[in-house]
């Protein structure tokens, strides 16, 4: 063994072994490594030590190794040390209060729970108290009002998107709450919720536990939990007439997804395969919309939506982008004097209007809707999809699913925004209305009547707005980005370890 090493923090060195082969076996602050070695004489067993082991595709898995060692004494060492270390990580929960939902995705929530992230919760030493949700926005009512936060370190969510976005809406509504903060005014500067989120993915898209870890794979997510990552993310909060409507993690979509989730809310049932018939309809009914888009640019940041690069764990570009004080009156372009920044306008004819604030990187489209977008950046991509052709529309959406740029055409255009609306043209205001119409002059009047008029069969002249998988009750909406209102237990998709063997052992 060799002595406490401060600068290279090593706290223990000795050779072990694992049943008939030698290890140097290391011991720093919060990490146990192992490599084999040539080897010697009599040892003596520890206790088996369970441990967090990479596999493909960014799954982990919990495994277990028992050293031995040739003498009692440096045995007992061993074991100290490691349980001082594991008792002086502050970051890992101890009590957690988990919401099942036993309807999501394929209705497997409690059995996944159960069978899978129950007993490794029991193993890490880990209270939890568990309500099984017994209708839509229990858990958000419940976290809203009822729910003991000081007692716990996190809140857990066995579910989909749907469930996490209740979560969301509880805490965050909790946090604004005892700040003595107003959620309906768009321009407040909202409180960071302290408790994190775990999600142990159970529905039909997951897009957010995809994007922040890698896959859908609740024993990986458990795993996140129990060492305790963290991943700050980044919110918006919708407001229609200065009244607040819902927050949004993921994505934001008008006209295309709008319809989409509007007709597979119908089909239930059906479990996740709904997505895709109500895709292909939607696809095949090819509605667009007229309306107008203001956006602020995001200003001061850097990254584009064309980026190579991606968002991935220890970001160097949310870290950079992130709320520093100093910057934030730089970033969003506006101040008390009511002084708005460099509003840009847009109006047209979409098939697509989505808000994405971070990748939607999900298992239909793995590198999602907005692949160089940021999870902590304090930004948003809107991306604008024109009327086209049905041809051109599934040239866009068949690059959702390879490596071509969706971005990449004529009738596309995508921002990197911190703040947007959305006006639909029968909203505007009647001025307006009475300067499109004298500027499109006739063909546009009858247009506008044939619209209005339901027997004819016409495009409707509304979608909806979907909102990380909820309808929106409003199509007039303003968005505002903020910046890492919320922290999840993940740690950001980790690069493939060219150089590293695959095992990269952590003791839980
Ligand atoms: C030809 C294949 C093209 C495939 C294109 C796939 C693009 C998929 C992009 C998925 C983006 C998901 C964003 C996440 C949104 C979540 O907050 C939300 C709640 O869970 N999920 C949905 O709204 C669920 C949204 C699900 C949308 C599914 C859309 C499926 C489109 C199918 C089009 C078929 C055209 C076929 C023509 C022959
Ligand atoms: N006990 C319950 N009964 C009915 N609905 C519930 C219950 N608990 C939660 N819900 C609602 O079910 C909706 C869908 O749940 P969830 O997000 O878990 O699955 P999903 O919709 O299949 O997946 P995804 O959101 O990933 O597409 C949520 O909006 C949530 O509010
Ligand atoms: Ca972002």
């Amino acid at each position: 063994m060799t002595p406490m090493d401060k600068p290279n923090r090593l706290l223990l060195l000795s050779e072990l072994r694992v049943r008939d082969t030698a290890y140097n076996v290391s011991l720093s602050r919060s990490l146990l490594t192992w490599k084999r070695r040539a080897s010697s004489p009599v040892y003596h067993p520890f206790r088996p030590m369970s441990y967090v082991e990479r596999c493909q595709q960014h799954r982990w898995r919990c495994a277990a190794v028992t050293f031995t060692c040739p003498d009692g004494g440096l045995c007992q060492s061993w074991v100290g040390a490691i349980a001082e270390q594991l008792a002086a990580i502050t970051s890992r929960p101890r009590r957690l209060l988990i919401y099942i939902n036993p309807y999501g995705g394929k209705r497997q929530g409690g059995r996944v729970y159960e069978q899978k992230v129950a007993p490794l919760f029991a193993q890490a030493a880990i209270s939890t108290h568990v309500i099984v949700t017994e209708h839509a926005n229990h858990a958000r009512d419940h976290l809203r009002t009822d729910a003991e936060l000081k007692k716990y370190d996190g809140v857990v969510c066995v579910g989909g998107d749907g469930m996490f976005s209740e979560i969301v809406h509880g805490l965050i509504w909790r946090t604004q709450m005892d700040s003595s903060l107003d959620p309906n005014s768009p321009d407040e500067t909202l409180t960071s919720c302290s408790l994190r989120i775990g999600i142990i993915p159970a529905g039909s898209t997951d897009c957010i536990c995809f994007a922040t870890v890698g896959t859908n794979d609740p024993v990986t997510s458990a795993l996140h939990i129990i060492v305790g990552d963290s991943q700050p993310m980044d919110v918006c909060s919708i407001h229609h007439n200065n009244t607040f409507l819902r927050y949004s993690v993921s994505l934001l979509g008008y006209g295309f997804y709008g319809d989409v989730l509007t007709d597979s809310e119908r089909k239930r049932w059906m479990g996740p395969v709904r997505y895709d018939f109500s895709g292909l309809k939607m696809f095949l009914t090819h509605h667009y919309y007229e309306g107008t888009v203001s956006y602020l640019p995001a200003r001061g940041v850097v990254g584009t939506p064309r980026d190579a690069a991606r968002c991935r764990s220890g970001c160097v570009v949310c870290q950079h982008n992130g709320p520093k004080p100093s910057e934030r009156a730089e970033k969003y372009e506006t101040d008390d004097c009511g002084n708005d920044g460099d509003w840009r306008t847009i109006r047209g004819k979409f098939l697509a209007i989505n808000a994405a604030s971070m990748s939607c990187a999900c298992p239909r489209s793995p590198k999602g809707l907005s692949p160089a977008a940021h999870l902590a950046d304090g930004t948003t991509d809107l991306i604008l999809v024109r009327k086209c052709s049905r041809f051109d529309f599934l040239r866009h959406l068949l690059r959702h699913t390879n490596k071509e740029d969706q971005f990449d055409l004529n009738f596309v255009e995508v921002h990197r925004v911190v703040r947007f609306r959305f006006m639909p043209r029968h909203c505007q205001s009647d001025s307006d209305l009475e300067l499109d119409l004298l500027e499109n002059g006739k063909r546009q009047i009858f247009g506008q009547i044939c619209r209005d008029h339901p027997a004819c069969g016409c495009a409707p002249a509304y979608s909806s707005w979907n909102c990380d998988g909820e309808i929106l009750t409003h199509t007039a909406i303003d968005v505002r980005v903020h910046c890492r209102l919320i922290k999840l237990f993940a740690r950001g998709i980790e690069e493939p370890q060219v150089f590293e063997d695959l095992t990269n052992p952590c003791a839980i």
